[in-house]
Formats: structure tokens, sequence, C-alpha cells
């Protein structure tokens, strides 16, 4: 089971003022269950910012992604399946994870 998180830094801001509220992850990091809280740090230097709660843990493919997804990432749908596109190249396979900011 996933104990800790880390997102890029340059999504910081937008978890913090709950503008970014899911996040796509790879069968490696879809071990949550909802309800348990995590510690979030940035994946650059590991600077923790704040915990999460997890909500709600969905599988879930690149060709289901709805601007629905896009607008719980504050991305457009374009931009959220590029972002993806870089972080995880020919992965079809993506789980949803959705959480609430706890402490910051
Ligand atoms: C090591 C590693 O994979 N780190 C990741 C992976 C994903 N994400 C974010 O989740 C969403 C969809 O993937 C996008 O907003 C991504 O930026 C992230 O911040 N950090």
């Amino acid at each position: 089971m996933l104990t800790e998180i880390t997102f890029f830094e340059r999504f910081e801001h937008d978890i913090l003022m709950g503008k970014k509220t899911i996040t796509l992850r790879n069968e490696a990091e879809s071990h949550v269950i909802p309800g348990q809280i995590l510690p979030v740090s940035t994946f650059e230097t590991h600077r923790w910012f704040c915990d999460i709660q997890v909500l709600e843990v969905a599988p879930i493919t690149l060709s289901e992604l709805t601007t629905l997804h896009a607008q719980q990432e504050n991305m457009t749908l374009a931009e959220l399946r590029l972002v993806i596109a870089e972080i995880y190249p020919d992965l079809e396979q993506l789980y949803m994870i959705r959480f609430k900011v706890l402490t910051k």
C-alpha cells in the first residue's frame, strides 16, 4: 500500500487551492484506499506540502478520460492528455485517485 505520494512542484499551488482534486497514476501508484490519509511531497525535492485524504480510487483508461476529469485536474482535456503522454508514455490503463486536502 502507498504510504506517501509525490506531485510535480508545478501542481502544488492548484492542489493547495483545491483546484486539482484528482490525480491519474499507473498501477504501481494505485494501491490506496478511500479514507486513507497520505503525506504529500514534491517530486523534485521531496518537500512536504500537505496531507490528503483519499476519497475514491477507480481504474480508467486513457480513452475514457472526459472533460470532467480535465476540470478536476484544472486543465483542458487536450492539456491533460499531453501531461499524461509525457509522464506515462504508451500507458492505456490508469487509475484515478480523487482526494481532498486536509492540512497545509
Ligand atoms: C513520479 C510520478 O509519476 N509523479 C506524478 C504523476 C502524476 N502527477 C499528476 O497527476 C496527473 C495525471 O497524471 C497530472 O496532473 C500529473 O501531473 C504528478 O504530479 N506526479
